[in-house]
């Protein structure tokens, strides 16, 4: 079975539809025509409508894989670390949880979670995936590893034994694979972006490492892709959907899984729809539940979609249903149909430099020396603008006055952020405050780990509608972990990776507020307790 769609409650004008068949998107875009997104898009388009050739393309890359996963394993190298951010690991991460296999993901600069990850180095072979080969992040992973192998007495030779690398054609990367004599090197398709790669290498390689079937998932979408030229094909109905309920005011799209057997569906299609469509001014917001009935759900400018699963009343919903190679390809697809309804470049990131430019500035320059306007219990409140001159900050519930400025901040039809520079495995319960916040407010609200929602919801926030307030938390460390070969250590990147953003956020004048935990667990209790 491949994809099925379904909707309900969804006024799509049927002008639409006649538009789209009109023009032939459907048949335009299986055919890689790069004038559909307009031409200011159309060089960028050239080079990244790749990924609709990837059912077919990939499959040359199943042996080769295959036979390093059986060699890996004869040494006894059965844990499998994947570093890599936004595109680079989020398909692999719900490829591998969907099918059970053991895959460490590594994509936080949280010195806590990157000690996790450095542990039982015996077993563990590294691959490091970066589609650009620059991305900071990814690189300090790379260095704290070959140290780490490194100080466990392996020479240079079996270091490179340790890594596999995914990466495009003349990356720093792959310069840098060769230089230290990388295992194997998969050299991507250049013309896929980050989050259009889930059935790339990028995709692929760690998930078929660490035990999934890639050929499965190839066959899955092989079977869509031999629908995509029909005007009514399930795929080009979900980017009506998207890109119709856009235009009759849908600009949120709430992601809920309705048993489709995967897991962390919503956290890659959210990259995808928000990186995709989050430019000029304009873009939908996806909204990732964790239940049909979580608050934000129903909201009024929001459409419903129910993956896995049946369209979910009361509002408008859509169902989409299908195997997870297919719900790839056709994710996908939809985002490209939308983004031709939304009159934007689905294929750009254009904001994402920002907040990386102003964190390199930070680590050069150093971090602004900030003291907090006050303390309260396990929560340090920080200076945000004019956000907190009306709050009495002397109260025992000064954190939860100055939450409810946040969310009074928050403008019509607007949302509320909440960006989480913590542990997202040990301060997990962190996440608990996207649906305490949503109940209270009557905004949408979105949850996202930093720096790994910088790489994916990041170019929403700065390049979409100005319509967001931001919660952002960061938290005392434990112990810090220096990046190899840096000045700075993993606690001081992270920190100036939220500090840069902030900028950001501040140049464009969103209302911000900066919490530091002093003691993760507690303040992550506290805030629970003063929203509830
Ligand atoms: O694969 P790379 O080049 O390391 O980039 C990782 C992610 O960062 C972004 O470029 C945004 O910063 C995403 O588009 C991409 O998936």
């Amino acid at each position: 079975m491949t994809l099925r769609f379904s909707c309900a409650g969804l006024d799509v004008p049927q002008a639409v539809r006649t538009q789209l068949a009109d023009d032939d998107v459907a048949g335009r875009l299986v055919r890689k025509d790069p004038t559909l997104w307009g031409p200011e898009a159309e060089g960028e388009a050239s080079v990244r409508l790749g990924w609709l050739d990837l059912p077919a393309t990939s499959r040359e890359l199943l042996p080769r894989v295959t036979a390093l996963r059986a060699e890996l394993q004869a040494e006894g190298l059965d844990r499998v670390v994947l570093c890599g951010m936004g595109g680079s690991s989020l398909a692999p991460e719900v490829i591998c949880r969907t099918a059970g296999v053991p895959l460490v993901v590594l994509d936080s600069t949280d010195p806590g979670q990157v000690a996790a990850a450095l542990t039982d180095l015996a077993r563990t072979v590294v691959v490091v995936s970066s589609k650009s080969g620059d991305t900071v992040e990814t690189d300090s992973h790379r260095r704290a590893f070959v140290d780490a192998f490194a100080a466990a007495g392996l020479d240079e030779q079996q270091i490179g034994a340790r890594f596999v690398v995914v990466t495009d054609p003349g990356s720093p990367l792959a310069e840098t694979a060769a230089a230290m004599g990388a295992r194997a090197v998969f050299l991507a398709d250049p013309t896929v972006g980050g989050r259009y790669s889930a059935l790339s290498a990028f995709g692929l390689v760690p998930a078929a490492l660490a035990g999934a079937d890639a050929g499965a998932l190839l066959e899955e979408a092989a079977e869509l892709a031999e629908h995509l030229t029909e005007p009514d094909n399930p795929a080009l109905e979900l980017g009506v959907a998207l890109g119709g309920g856009f235009r009759t005011g849908r600009d949120k799209v709430a992601l809920v899984d309705g048993g489709s057997g995967t897991t962390g569906f919503g956290d890659w299609a959210e990259h995808l729809i928000a990186e995709s469509t989050g430019k000029q001014g304009r873009g939908l917001l996806p909204v990732v539940l964790d239940a049909p009935d979580a608050p934000g759900a129903t909201d009024p400018d929001t459409l419903l979609a129910v993956v896995g699963g049946d369209p979910l009343g009361p509002g408008p919903s859509i169902g989409v249903t299908g195997p997870l190679g297919a719900q790839f390809l056709g994710w996908e697809y939809a985002t490209a149909v939308a983004g031709h309804l939304l009159g934007i470049n689905p294929f750009d990131q254009p904001n994402v430099t920002e907040s990386k430019e102003n964190t390199r500035r930070l680590l050069e320059g150093g971090l602004p020396d900030e003291k907090p306007v006050a303390t309260i219990g396990a929560v340090e409140l920080f200076d945000s603008g004019d956000l907190l001159d009306q709050v009495d900050l002397s109260q025992l519930d000064g954190v939860r006055l100055a939450l409810d400025a946040l969310m009074a901040a928050v403008p019509p039809r607007g949302y509320l952020a909440v960006m989480a520079y913590l542990d997202r495995a040990r301060d997990a319960r962190a996440a608990e405050l996207r649906g305490v916040l949503a109940a209270r407010t009557g905004h949408a609200v979105t949850f996202g780990w930093g720096p790994r929602f910088l790489h994916s919801t990041g170019q929403y926030h700065k390049g979409g509608p100005q319509t967001g307030a931001f919660l952002q938390l960061t938290g005392e460390l434990d112990a810090d972990l220096p990046v190899p070969d840096r000045p700075y250590g993993f606690g001081a990147l992270q920190a100036a990776q939220a500090a840069g953003d902030r900028q950001a956020l501040a140049d464009r004048g969103r209302p911000l507020l900066h919490l530091h935990l002093t003691d993760r667990v507690a303040g992550v209790g506290q805030l629970l307790d003063a929203l509830r």
